[in-house]
C-alpha cells in the first residue's frame, strides 16, 4: 500500500537545518497495524505527516496505492487524503458546536454523500464504536475515552484505506486507553490498515508490527505476535522493555 524510498525531510530555521527524516525506506502493507515509537524529536510526527500527505518531502519517493505522492501538488494530495485517509489525533479534534452524530457525519457531508446514505452510515458507525446513547450530546459532555471513540467513528465513516493515529491515547487514563486500543485492534482485525505514533510501549501489543526511530532513521523493525509479546514479557528483556527505555527520552 505504501512504499517510502530514501525519504528525506528537513526544516530550516534561523540558518540551522534540522533533519527530521534521514533517508528512510519503509514499506507498509494493507492490513498492517504499525506502531511508531522513539524518543522526542526523532521524527515520528514528521513521518506521520508525510504519510498523511500533510507535509511534503525534500527528496525520495513516496508511493501510495498507485500514486507517486512526492510529485503531486497540494490539490491532488488533498483529494487523495479525502478519498483514502482517516485521521485520529491525541486531542480528538472534534468540533465543539456539533453533536456526536453531526461530528461523525461531517466527512460524508464534505464528500457530498446523499442524506439518506449519510444517516444509515452514521447509525452503523455509532453502533460500531458503542456511542449511540450519546448521539445528541456535544463533545464537552463526554469523557475523553468517549470523545476519542467519536473521533474514531469520524475517521472510519468514509471507509479509508489507511487510518493514521497520532498518540490516540495520549490524553486518556489507562482504562480509556485500553478501550480505545482494543477498538483499534478490532478495526485492524476487520481489515483496517493502521499506522499509529505512540509513546506507550505497552500498546504495541495491539498492533502487528512496531518500528523504532532515532534521529530520523528506523533503528528497529519488529513483527508483533501475541506469542512474542507474552514471551518477551516473561523474559522481561525483549522489545517491550527495550522500547520502554527508549521512549523515556
Ligand atoms: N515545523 C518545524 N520547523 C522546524 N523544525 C521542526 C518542525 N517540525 C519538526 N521539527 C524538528 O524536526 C525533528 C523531528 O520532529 P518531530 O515532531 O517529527 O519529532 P517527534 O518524534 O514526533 O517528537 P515528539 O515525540 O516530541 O512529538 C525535531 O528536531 C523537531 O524539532
Amino acid at each position: 500500500m505504501i512504499k517510502l524510498q530514501k525519504i528525506a525531510k528537513s526544516f530550516i530555521g534561523d540558518e540551522i537545518e534540522t533533519v527530521a527524516i534521514d533517508g528512510m525506506d519503509l514499506t507498509i502493507d494493507k492490513g498492517e497495524f504499525l506502531s511508531i515509537l522513539g524518543p522526542s524529536g526523532c521524527g515520528k510526527s514528521t513521518l506521520l505527516n508525510v504519510l498523511g500527505m500533510l507535509d511534503t518531502v525534500n527528496s525520495g519517493e513516496f508511493h501510495f496505492l498507485n500514486h507517486q505522492v512526492a510529485t503531486l501538488g497540494e490539490a491532488q494530495r488533498a483529494k487523495l487524503r479525502k478519498q483514502h485517509l482517516g485521521f485520529i489525533f491525541q486531542n480528538f479534534n472534534l468540533i465543539d458546536e456539533l453533536t456526536v452524530e453531526q461530528n461523525i457525519e461531517l466527512p460524508l457531508y464534505y464528500q457530498k454523500v446523499a442524506k439518506s446514505e449519510r444517516k444509515a452510515r452514521v447509525e452503523a458507525v455509532l453502533k460500531r464504536v458503542d456511542i449511540s446513547h450519546r448521539r445528541h450530546h456535544l463533545p464537552a459532555k463526554l469523557s475523553g475515552g468517549q470523545q476519542q471513540r467519536v473521533a474514531i467513528a469520524r475517521a472510519i465513516i468514509t471507509e479509508p484505506d489507511l487510518i493514521l493515529a497520532d498518540e490516540p491515547t495520549g490524553n486518556l487514563d489507562s482504562n480509556n486507553s485500553a478501550q480505545v486500543m482494543a477498538l483499534l485492534q478490532q478495526l485492524n482485525r476487520e481489515g483496517a490498515t493502521i499506522v499509529m505514533v505512540t509513546h506507550a510501549p505497552e500498546h504495541i501489543s495491539y498492533g502487528t508490527r512496531a518500528i523504532e526511530l532515532l534521529d530520523g532513521k528506523i533503528i528497529s523493525d519488529q513483527s508483533i505476535s501475541e506469542q512474542s509479546i507474552s514471551d518477551e514479557s516473561i523474559s522481561d528483556q525483549g522489545i517491550t522493555a527495550e522500547l520502554q527505555e527508549v521512549s523515556c527520552g
